[in-house]
């Protein structure tokens, strides 16, 4: 199942994705079930995607798949209309942005485990990013309340991370996926980045898809949500103070071609949520009127 989404040429494109992760001899074990499998998404330029799931539903599989880290047949997931895999001028160009657990150790960073061990400033950090545009540079400093007479090996988890946040996004990338990377940053923070990362949509006409298990802040934030199934066996206690949530929680929503084509209370989503993978995109719904 899947969605369209958007009327300009689709930034992201997956089609039927099927993908197991191989054994130890690099081929999947025989008989295993496919962790993902029939999954189709098109996002579009301007589009701001949560994913959410629970743990081991998948999330950080489809943003690594995505970001060109596992291998796919290059039909089946095309981002910028091409194999991110096979294309790694992609990254290399900075067009697509992995920002997720393992980023610290991609190419741009590799200097950064050594930095935070050793007496090293924001300042030297960030400005030691080559290409980049000032202004930009500037902003996301600011954004990130940033000192640049932080000394890295002091500082907090979350002011490091900041940092680290900071660097990842000075390239004005056209695709971003973003792996819970704001778990560390506190509820101002969060709120800011996640403001200038809507702009990055709604003014440079760039595409991100967020993983996250944090909702707050996120309401009127995404246009589009992929929801992994297992959220919908979470308790409803996690869920009824936010508003997105709920809504995700009590219907099981599907827009094609921004068209509403289905809405249900929960006791049927539960009877459906044995489908491996719901995707829908955020209505603006009213809940009170459509009980
Ligand atoms: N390299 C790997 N080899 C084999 N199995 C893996 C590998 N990485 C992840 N898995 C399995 O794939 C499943 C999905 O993992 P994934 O990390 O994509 O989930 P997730 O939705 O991001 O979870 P979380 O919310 O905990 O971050 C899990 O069962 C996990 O054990």
């Amino acid at each position: 199942m899947g969605v369209v989404c958007g009327n300009s040429e689709p930034t992201i494109e997956i089609k039927d994705l099927k993908f197991t992760y191989p054994g130890i001899d690099g081929h999947p074990p025989p008989g295993s079930a496919p962790l993902i499998q029939d999954f189709s998404l098109s996002l579009s330029s301007g589009d701001r995607c949560l994913l959410v799931g629970s743990n081991g539903a998948g999330k950080t599989t489809i943003l690594k798949i995505l970001g060109g880290k596992h291998m796919v047949e290059p039909g089946m997931v095309r981002v910028l209309g091409r194999s991110a895999f096979h294309d790694t001028n992609l990254t290399s160009s900075g067009d697509l942005c992995y920002l997720g657990g393992e980023w610290r150790r991609d190419v741009a960073f590799a200097g950064y485990e050594v930095a935070i061990q050793m007496d090293v400033s924001a300042e030297k950090m960030i400005f030691g990013v080559a290409g980049t545009d000032p202004e930009r540079r500037a902003e996301l400093i600011k954004v990130l309340d940033i000192d640049l007479s932080w000394r890295l090996h002091k500082v907090s988890d979350g002011q490091r991370r900041r940092v680290q946040i900071c660097m990842g996004l000075l390239k004005p990338f056209k695709v971003l996926l973003l792996d819970e990377i704001t778990v560390d940053l506190d509820v101002l923070a969060r709120a800011d980045l996640l403001k200038f990362l809507r702009k990055e949509c709604e003014e440079r006409g760039a595409t991100i898809i967020y993983a996250t298990h944090i909702f707050d802040g996120l309401e009127d934030w995404p246009t589009n949500i992929v929801c992994l199934n297992p959220i919908l066996n979470c308790s409803m206690s996690n869920f009824n103070h936010n508003p997105l949530l709920y809504s995700m929680f009590f219907y099981q929503v599907y827009v094609a071609h921004g068209k509403l084509q289905l809405a249900m209370p929960i006791d049927k989503v539960k009877e459906t949520s044995k489908l491996s993978l719901m995707v829908c995109s955020v209505p603006n719904l009213d809940i009170g009127s459509s009980l």
